[in-house]
C-alpha cells in the first residue's frame, strides 16, 4: 500500500477505521478530458487500431512513431489555428518550452528532415499516436484522442492523394461502412488562392484566410466576415470568397477561375484516378472544404457522415511547404489524420460495432491443492500449443463463473483433474474446443 507525503492511497481499512484514521480516497476518475481504457474498451481500441494497421500494411506503408512531447516551436504557427490556440504546452524542469503533440504531421516532418535526403523518396509512413489539446472544459470536449496518420513524402502529383483516399475507403469498407453512409468532400486550396489573386490579396494572408473560412460551418457568417475583415481582406473580396466556397461542380469552378487553372487540372486528374481505384462513388468536389490547418497548400479532403449527425470523421491534404518552414528544402508531401472517436460514434450509429468479449480457449482449475502442480503443467502444455489458457490460481473452488458458464455453453468436453475422478492428462490435449480442466 503506497503512502506518500501528500497522497495516501488507502481503501476502506478495518484497522484504519478502528483507529479512526480513515483516509479520504483519491479520485478514481482520469484527468479531465481524458479516458481510461478498461479491458472491454481496450479490446475495441485494439480491434480498431488493428484495422488501421491492416490497411496501412496493404498499402505498403511503414510504421513510425515519435515522442508525445515535442518542442513547442514545432507548432507555433501564426495563422490563428485552433490547434495552436489549444496547445497543451508547459515549461519542463530544464526551462524548455514543450508541448504535448496536438497532431502527428509536424513530428513526421521533423523526422523526415532528421533523416535528410539520404533516404530514398517516396516515403510512405504511417503512425498511430495520442494527440492532445488543452481546451477550457466549458465545452466539455475531450482533451486527447488517438490519430491514425498516413503520409506520402516526395510525390508531387495527385497520385499520392489518390492512394490516401483509396486507403481511407478501404478502411471504411473493412468496417462495412458504405458510400451510402459516408462521403468524402474533396477540394483544393488553389481554388481559394486563385480567388484571392483576383482581388490582389497578398499570399502571406492566404493561410489565415483558410483558417478563418474553415470555420464557416461552425460560426455565423457575420463572424467569419468580421474575422476576414480583421485579416485585411477587403469587403468586396469577402463576398467573392464566400461565393467561391459554395461551388460544387467543375463547370462552375472553371467559370470562376478558368479551365486552365492548376486547381481544375489537379482536381480533374484526382477524380479520374479515383475512377481507376473504383472509389468515385465516395468522392464529391466541394469547394467549402478548406480544413483548419495552416500548412495545406493543395488538395484538401474530409470524410463526413451523410446523415450529418457527427463531426468530420477524418481529413487531410497536401502540405508541400511544411518541411521548408522547418528549414528544410521544399518537399512535396500529403497525408491524413483519422481520429479514434468519431469513427466509433459512427459505428454505433450504424449498429456496426460487434461485442469484444474476453476469449480463452481453455480454463484449467485444480479442485484440490494436491493437483495444483499437474494443473500448472497442463496449462503450460496447452499454452505451448498456442492455446489461450486461464489457469485459475485463486484460492478454493471459486470459479470465474462467467468464463465457466460460457465454457459449458460451448463446451464439448470436460476433463476432471480431481482425486475423486480418474486423471486423463493426455485427454486434455486431444480436446480441440474450449476445455474446462478441473
Ligand atoms: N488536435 C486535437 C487533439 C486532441 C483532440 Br481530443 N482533438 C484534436
Amino acid at each position: 500500500r503506497a503512502m506518500s507525503g501528500d497522497l495516501a492511497v488507502v481503501a476502506k481499512d478495518k484497522e484504519a477505521s478502528s483507529k479512526g484514521t480513515m483516509q479520504t480516497q483519491i479520485t478514481t476518475d482520469p484527468p479531465r478530458g481524458t479516458r481510461d481504457f478498461p479491458p472491454e474498451d481496450m479490446r475495441m481500441r485494439t480491434w480498431l487500431f488493428d484495422k488501421f494497421r491492416e490497411v496501412s500494411r496493404l498499402f505498403a506503408f511503414e510504421e513510425v512513431d515519435f515522442p508525445m512531447v515535442e518542442s513547442e516551436d514545432l507548432y507555433t504557427r501564426k495563422a490563428g489555428e485552433e490547434i495552436v490556440g489549444q496547445l497543451y504546452n508547459f515549461e519542463d524542469k530544464g526551462g524548455r518550452k514543450v508541448a504535448l503533440r496536438p497532431e502527428l504531421t509536424p513530428s513526421l516532418a521533423r523526422l523526415v528532415l532528421q533523416k535528410g535526403r539520404a533516404q530514398s523518396f517516396p516515403l510512405k509512413w504511417f503512425a498511430i499516436g495520442q494527440c492532445w489539446r488543452y481546451e477550457r472544459m466549458t465545452r466539455g470536449r475531450r482533451r486527447e484522442h488517438y490519430q491514425w496518420n498516413m503520409d506520402i513524402i516526395g510525390v508531387p502529383g495527385v497520385e499520392a492523394e489518390a492512394e490516401l483516399l483509396s486507403a481511407i475507403v478501404t478502411f471504411f469498407t473493412k468496417l462495412n461502412i458504405t458510400s451510402d453512409d459516408v462521403g468524402i468532400k474533396v477540394s483544393n486550396r488553389k481554388v481559394l488562392q486563385a480567388v484571392l489573386e483576383k482581388y490582389d490579396i497578398q499570399p502571406d494572408s492566404f493561410a489565415a484566410v483558410c483558417v478563418i473560412v474553415d470555420k464557416l460551418d461552425k460560426l455565423p457568417r457575420e463572424e467569419i466576415e468580421s474575422e476576414l475583415d480583421k485579416a485585411g481582406v477587403p469587403s468586396v473580396a469577402i463576398e467573392g470568397i464566400l461565393q467561391a466556397l459554395t461551388l460544387q461542380s467543375f463547370d462552375d469552378l472553371e467559370a470562376l477561375i478558368g479551365a486552365e487553372s492548376g486547381a481544375v487540372a489537379e482536381l480533374k486528374q484526382l477524380f479520374a484516378l479515383a475512377e481507376g481505384y473504383g472509389i468515385q462513388d465516395w468522392l464529391r468536389f466541394d469547394a467549402s472544404v478548406v480544413r483548419g490547418l495552416a500548412y495545406y497548400t493543395g488538395t484538401v479532403f474530409e470524410a463526413f457522415d451523410k446523415e450529418k449527425k457527427l463531426r468530420a470523421i477524418c481529413g487531410g491534404g497536401r502540405y508541400d511547404r511544411l518541411l521548408s518552414t522547418y528549414g528544410g528544402q521544399d518537399t512535396p508531401a500529403c497525408g491524413f489524420g483519422f481520429g479514434d472517436a468519431v469513427i466509433v460514434e459512427l459505428l454505433k450509429e450504424k449498429k456496426l460495432l460487434r461485442a469484444f468479449p474476453h476469449e480463452v480457449d481453455d480454463v484449467v482449475m485444480a479442485l484440490d491443492d494436491s493437483l495444483k502442480i499437474p494443473a500448472a503443467g497442463i496449462a503450460s502444455r496447452l499454452r505451448s500449443t498456442g492455446r489461450v489458457v486461464e489457469l485459475v490460481i485463486e484460492k478454493g473452488k471459486k470459479m470465474k463463473w462467467d468464463v465457466l458458464c460460457d465454457g459449458f455453453v460451448e463446451l464439448w468436453s470436460v476433463v476432471w483433474l480431481d482425486p475423486s475422478f480418474p486423471v486423463f492428462y493426455s485427454a486434455a490435449f486431444s480436446i480441440t474446443s474450449q476445455t474446462i480442466v478441473i
